[in-house]
């Protein structure tokens, strides 16, 4: 809902509110930088006005700038407003045309926030919620004042400088700016879990590295294509992040464990991804890996089976869907539109063998894996790029 004139939308942030000052503004010229480049990305025209810790941006498409605002990793709220002169006067004429432009069916209420310094303003911001009030009950036809339950609320922010009216707090992603973090490289399959944990990493400020693995005969037809629309997904968060994607080939490491290893076959594979990933990590100065693994989701994700399979890493491997049902993971895809990309099962399913292991034991996996150090090393030397 946009109140008539709406020319601005108020932005809001939350876990950057409680650092320590200096790492406050470090975080704050992150997230200004990070939405100038999103606006810019979505060619929303608009300035950003950064005050009093809390960023305005300037302009005539205040929805499709809302919209970005709630894309953006630190912000969690956003609202498209009206900026009038910090007056009883304005706030009451902008109250009452916004609520003559979109009626109220049902009980409204109106919250007042006056900040700044005491002598600029000779009315308080209960007076504002009275007289505001006044203002709104005279505009609609059928008005009735409901201030616990109502079906509308009328905001009012008043500041020294100028003063805001909106009726709507669009919630946003939370977290932290992007890049306030050291990056991670991402093993992205192109499934619908593994989107989700690159961008819930995203979300507390990491940048990540995409790093697909085209297991060539032993994959699907289309799964590089979805690999890279997921990835294209994600990079629509990160436009001055993440720009391309990152293709190993595996398909002669795939080969050989099919060949060679029986129920262990698909831990030596997650093996050889995370090496792979940290040889990628080492050279782009990511400092971990992030993976869509949940505890007994497959197989491979048992509780025995991680460790086992992170025995090989030295860098950390960050698994954020660990304990997320999978009902919980695809409702957080559908939110980040990363589900459409990846409905068709993808990864390792020509891979597995008919009786996995749940249960391994490093000593299992050791003896019947073949030395990874020259597959992964093939692997690394093949990777291509493929821009977002
Ligand atoms: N082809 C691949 N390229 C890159 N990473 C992969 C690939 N296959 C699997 N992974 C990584 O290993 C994790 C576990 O593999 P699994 O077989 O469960 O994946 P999936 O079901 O194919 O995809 P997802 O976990 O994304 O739904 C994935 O979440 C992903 O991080």
């Amino acid at each position: 809902m946009i109140p008539p004139g709406a020319d601005t939308v108020l932005v809001r942030y939350g876990d950057i509110g409680v650092k320590s000052t200096k790492v406050q503004r470090d975080m704050e010229d992150s997230l200004e930088t990070n939405l100038r480049a999103m606006l810019d990305s979505r060619a929303v025209p608009s300035e950003i006005d950064w005050r009093w810790s809390r960023p305005r941006i300037r302009t005539a498409e205040v929805d499709a700038a809302a919209a970005v605002a709630c894309d953006t990793f630190g912000i969690v709220s956003a609202s498209p407003a009206v900026s009038v002169e910090p007056t009883m006067a304005a706030i009451c004429r902008a109250l009452s045309e916004t609520a003559g432009a979109l009626g109220v069916e049902g009980p409204f209420a109106v919250s007042a926030r006056r900040a700044g310094e005491r002598e600029a303003h000779p009315f308080t911001s209960e007076d504002i919620e009275r007289e505001g009030g006044q203002a709104i009950w005279d505009a609609l036809s059928d008005p009735a004042v409901d201030l616990d339950d109502p079906s509308r609320t009328f905001y009012v922010e008043c500041r020294s400088d100028e003063a805001f009216v909106f009726v709507e707090k669009r919630t946003g992603p939370g977290g932290l700016p992007l890049g306030s973090q050291r990056p991670l490289v991402a093993l992205l399959s192109g499934g619908i879990d593994s989107p989700v944990a690159a961008w819930e990493l995203m979300k507390r400020g990491a940048p990540v590295i995409p790093l697909y693995f085209d297991f060539e005969a032993y994959g699907g037809v289309d799964h590089v294509a979805r690999a890279v629309e997921s990835a294209r997904t994600l990079a629509g968060y990160a436009p001055n992040h993440t720009r391309d994607l990152r293709i190993a080939p595996a398909g002669a490491a795939a080969a050989r464990f099919v060949e060679g290893i029986g129920p262990t076959r698909m831990l030596s594979l997650r093996r050889f991804m995370l090496r792979v990933g940290e040889r990628l990590a080492r050279e782009t100065g990511a400092v971990g890996i992030v993976t869509g693994e949940a505890i007994g989701q497959k197989s491979s994700q048992t509780s025995a089976n991680l460790a086992v399979t992170d025995a090989v890493a030295e860098l950390p491997v960050h698994r954020p869907l660990l304990t997320r049902d999978k009902q919980e993971i695809i409702a957080r895809a559908r939110e980040i539109g990363t589900y459409e990309d990846s409905t068709v099962e993808a990864g390792c399913n020509r891979i597995a063998p008919e009786y996995p292991e749940t249960n391994a034991s490093l000593e299992a996996v050791e003896a019947a894996e073949p030395d990874l150090d020259a597959l992964v090393e093939e692997s690394f030397a093949g990777i291509d790029r493929v821009g977002l």
